[in-house]
């Protein structure tokens, strides 16, 4: 558990293994979540992996709730988080809101990026009526009134059915984030479209998602993979939106022999 000022906040971040081993993947959280959804990942990566994990901006133990903020922050804060760390180039593995992040990051900082895995993502998420929407219900009526719904869109129904303890630890992570910074993340999915940025990436790609993901859907990702040249994609069973969660095993595979190959 580290901490460190990034773009005038505080970051909470945590590396885990050797800053220098090649095989070092830059973890970015999802809406609504920290840092701990990657932890069951690392668990099934192999030893000579090494891992670094942050919460967003407004999330987690992370500052900036108290301020709107915009995608432009949520990207610089990675860059500023790499360079205080110290790596000069990484695998970078984004889910949802984190893998728009990423390829923001991209397209500001090539030089930083080996290979780029996005994880239940898309260049654009959702549309704008739906998130006014959802930031009006928790403007009116708090984080927990719409819990229901993102538990549904995150887990599958086996996942509901079989880990009712998990499902009630991540809703109690969803409900203590910040509402205001969880806003200010909306708003900058809301205001963010990358479809621009995909044809332009030149580094090895893997995009993965789940078969029963309700908030990007396997279609939505699809399309963003055959607009980056050269990229795969793999589908991962019995899933929903929050892979390393519901199937970490099944993700930490996909990602250990994408990053074997040169
Ligand atoms: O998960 C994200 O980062 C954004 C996509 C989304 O809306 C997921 C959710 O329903 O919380």
């Amino acid at each position: 558990m580290a901490f460190a000022h990034i773009n005038g906040i505080v970051v909470h971040y945590e590396l885990l293994g050797d800053p220098d081993a090649r095989n070092l993947i830059v973890f970015s959280n999802s809406l609504g979540t920290d840092f701990r959804i990657w932890l069951p990942v690392f668990d099934e990566l192999a030893d000579n992996v090494s891992v670094l994990v942050y919460d967003s901006r407004g999330h987690g133990l992370s500052g900036g709730a108290d301020k709107p903020f915009g995608m432009d922050d949520l990207v610089e804060d990675l860059a500023g988080l790499v360079e205080h760390v110290g790596i000069k180039k990484a695998v970078f593995c984004g889910l949802s809101v984190g893998g728009l992040i990423v390829q923001g990051l991209y397209a500001k900082r090539p030089e930083l990026v080996r290979k780029i895995v996005l994880c239940d993502t898309a260049p654009k998420i959702g549309v704008a009526d739906t998130w006014n929407a959802r930031i009006k219900a928790i403007r009116d009526n708090g984080m927990a009134s719409i819990a229901d719904g993102v538990m549904e869109k995150w887990f599958t129904p086996h996942f509901h059915e079989e880990r009712d303890e998990d499902l009630d630890g991540y809703r109690v992570m969803f409900e203590r984030q910040p509402a205001s910074g969880y806003i200010s993340t909306c708003e900058a999915i809301r205001d963010t479209d990358f479809s621009d940025i995909l044809p332009t990436i030149s580094v090895p790609t893997l995009l993965v998602v789940g078969d029963q993901d309700g908030s990007t859907p396997p279609e939505l990702v699809r399309a963003a993979s055959e607009r980056i040249p050269g990229a795969s994609l793999q589908v991962i069973e019995g899933c929903g939106h929050i892979p390393c969660v519901e199937q970490p095993e099944a993700l930490a595979a996909l990602i250990q022999q994408f990053i074997r190959k040169t």
